[in-house]
Formats: structure tokens, sequence, C-alpha cells
């Protein structure tokens, strides 16, 4: 598929610069003195991580540390170089910084109390590594991803992609039976934070926007990917990336409060979350286009109408007859879910992902686009009162 790939003219360049001013005090990821820590606690570990582990581990300090595998691949005899390599050369094009961060978050998850994320406690609040913007709890059989960041209506950092990406990891190997995603306060999520496209590394915006596509491809393949029952339980409204995901989700509850938000045009943007193949398979072309191209708001009752919403409750009882309802679903038996969620979805794995690759170098050309640019200095010097 053919896009284009606008460049910034000056002045677009230099009001996003003069916005980007406003946020160079946020982190701008991992340093190496974070990364050579993470070195050093990896050789503490108390508990051997599995060879699942040391492999991630292995293949991004190779990427951080060398960039994209360039040696040929060892023969197919020589089983532990070739697992290597694989893990190495799966990686593809991930920028070192993000496999700086990634082995510095992994490693990070390592050392947490319960030294593995997979392990969470019944009942505790298991935070994530690096933040508390995303929380994870594990409880009668859910392990619950919450967004957590409800001043900025839980707008999606690019910390918290990673955090969640390796949430649904370990939810996927835990004891739990079903996983759940929802919001903390008002918002299930206002989307994709806005101010990621501001942390302007060395490589300049082409380099964010590079990162960002590979970091996105990622965190949508785990949703295709995840085996157990995915529930998102919509406690608010929901813009862009969070509404499209939910057309990878096994059942969504809704709050009659929540709206269904994907204003991708006005943004300059393009649909994700495999959404261009989701959402018109569930309600019609159509009704998709309204969505994804004009960007039309749905309420709870709209979205339920159209196949993308299982259930809405009223706002008054809508927790505790969701929960008492997710509750009873996580005493079935596991593993026969698990089979069915196989029946049900295998078959279009494949596609899934081809979807998902194809709708992240769109976006990563859209990115640089002035339409994109746009949208986002007018958020921003909002945001900023400029
Ligand atoms: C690397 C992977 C990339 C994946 C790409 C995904 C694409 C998308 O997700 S596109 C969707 C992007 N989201 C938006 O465009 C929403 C932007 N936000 C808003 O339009 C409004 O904030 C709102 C309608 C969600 C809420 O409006 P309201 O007036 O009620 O509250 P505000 O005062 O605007 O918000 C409170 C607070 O939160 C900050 N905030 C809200 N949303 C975002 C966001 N998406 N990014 C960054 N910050 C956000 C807002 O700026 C306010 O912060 P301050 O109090 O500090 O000003």
């Amino acid at each position: 598929m053919a896009f284009v790939t606008g460049r910034l003219g000056r002045p677009l360049r230099s009001s996003l610069l003069q916005v980007v001013q406003l946020h160079l005090s946020r982190t701008m990821g991992a340093s190496q003195e974070d990364f050579e820590n993470a070195m050093n606690q990896v050789k503490l570990l108390k508990k051997d991580p599995g060879n699942e582990v040391k492999l991630k581990l292995y293949a991004l300090y190779k990427q951080a540390t060398e960039g994209p595998c360039s040696i040929p691949k060892p023969g197919v005899f020589d089983f532990v170089n070739k697992a290597k390599w694989d893990a190495w050369n799966a990686l593809g094009s991930l920028p070192k910084e993000t496999a700086r961060q990634n082995y510095v978050d992994l490693v990070s998850s390592l050392s947490s109390p319960s030294e593995s994320s997979s392990h969470v406690e019944p009942g505790t609040d298991q935070k994530t590594p690096g933040s508390e913007d995303v929380v994870v709890t594990s409880e009668d059989g859910i392990t619950k991803i919450m967004f957590n960041r409800p001043a900025q209506k839980n707008a999606i950092t690019t910390q918290m992609y990673r955090e969640i990406i390796l949430a649904l990891e370990a939810a996927s190997k835990d004891n739990s039976t079903i996983t759940v995603i929802t919001g903390n306060g008002d918002y299930y999520s206002s989307g994709n934070d806005l101010t990621n496209f501001t942390k302007i590394p060395p490589g300049g915006i082409e380099e964010v926007a590079k990162s960002g596509a590979v970091l996105l491809r990622e965190f949508v393949d785990c949703f295709i990917d995840f085996p157990k029952p995915l529930i998102a339980v919509v406690n608010g409204p929901a813009v862009g990336i969070p509404v499209t995901l939910l057309g990878l989700f096994d059942a969504v509850y809704a709050s009659d409060r929540a709206t269904f938000h994907t204003p991708f045009s006005h943004l300059g943007q393009t649909a994700e979350g495999c959404s261009s193949y989701t959402f018109p398979k569930i309600m019609g072309p159509a009704k998709a286009t309204e969505m994804l191209i004009f960007g039309k708001k749905l309420t709870a009752r709209e979205a339920c109408a159209q196949g993308l919403v299982t259930e809405v409750f009223p706002e008054s009882t809508f927790q505790k007859e969701v929960w008492a309802r997710l509750k009873a679903y996580a005493k079935l038996p596991p593993n026969a879910m698990k089979i069915s969620k196989e029946l049900i979805r295998s078959n279009e794995k494949e596609k899934l992902h081809a979807i998902n690759a194809e709708e992240c170098t769109i976006l990563q050309g859209r990115w640089l686009s002035d339409e994109c640019m746009n949208a986002i200095v007018n958020f921003l010097s909002r945001k900023a009162k400029l």
C-alpha cells in the first residue's frame, strides 16, 4: 500500500520544538547508568529467570549495545547460538535506546519483591516496574491490569505500553483464569499520551516515529496472541487505541457513562489495533467508516448495538454487577476456556499480525506528516496555554 510521508515544514518544526521545550524536563528513557545498574542487578538475581527470559535479556543487551543483528545465522545443530541469534534477530530494527529501556524494565520486573511478574500474590497490588501508572493485581482467579493516571484521563505513556506488554506476558503464564483491563478514575483511557511525541531523541522526529511503530506493533501483537479470556471493563470514556483494541478482546463490559471515540482523521492519523480489519468485521464497513474515518463518537449503547460492546450496565451498579459476573466466569475450567478461545481466534491470528504490521507502517509515516504534527501542536499548545 502506498502512503505519503510528509516532511515537516520549518514553521511547523519550530512550533513543535517550541512546545517540546515545555516537556523536555520529562524523562528521555533509561540512561547508560540505569543500563549498567540493570546489568549488575542481573548478576545478583536470586532465582534463575529461565531460558526464555535469559534469551530476551541477551537479545535486548545485544540490540542496545550493537544494534540490529547482522551476524550470520548459526547452523541448525548449533542449538544454543541459534536460539540466541533468533532472539536477537527478532528485535529487527528496534532502536538501541528502546532496547536499553526494555532491558532495564525487564530486569526491574525480575528484581521486584516477588522476583517475577508472573507470580502475583493474591489480592496484592503488584506494581509493574518503573511507575505506578499501570497497576496489576491478582485475586479470585482474575488478573486485573489497570490504567492508573486518572489526572491525565489515563493517557498511555511509552513506559505504560511497555509495562502493559510485560503485564500481559506475565498474566498469560500466571495462575489466573481470566485477565481484565480497566481504568482508574472517570476515564477508561484517553489513548496515546500526545506528549509521547515530544521526547525527541538524537535521531529526531523520524526516530520517534520509528520506535513508536515498533513499540505499537509489539503492544498490539500481545493482544492478538493473548491466550486466556481477555475482558475490558470500560468504566468511562475511551479515546483512540483503547477503543480500537476492543476488537481483540473476548468480552467488553461498559458503564452507560462510557463513550467510544476514534478521532484519527482529526489527529492526522490512521486506524491501529487491527481496527481497520476488526471494526468492519464487527459492525459492517459503513458504521466502521463513521468511527474510523469520520471520528463519530459512540455512546455505550450505540457501541453495544454495533457489536463492539458485549453489555452495558448502569453506572450506579456497574462495578458491582460486572465484578460479580467476572468472579463467576473465573471459576470455569481454565483449560476449556483457553482451548475455546484458541478455536475461535486461531484462524485469524496470522491475518491479524499482518494487519497490525501494515497499520504500524502506515502510522509511522502519518506521525511525520504535517497533518499529524499540526494536531499535536494544537493539543500541546492548548495544554501549555500558549
Ligand atoms: C506508541 C503507540 C502509539 C499508539 C497510537 C495511538 C493513537 C491514539 O490513541 S489517538 C488518541 C489520542 N488521544 C487524544 O487525542 C485525546 C486527547 N485528549 C483530549 O482530547 C481531552 O483531554 C479529553 C477529551 C480526553 C478530556 O478532556 P477534558 O476537558 O475532560 O480534560 P482535560 O483537561 O483535557 O484533561 C485532563 C488532563 O489530562 C491530559 N490529557 C488527557 N488526554 C491526554 C492525552 N491523550 N495525552 C496527553 N495528555 C492528556 C490533559 O492534557 C490534562 O492535563 P493537564 O491538566 O496537565 O493540562
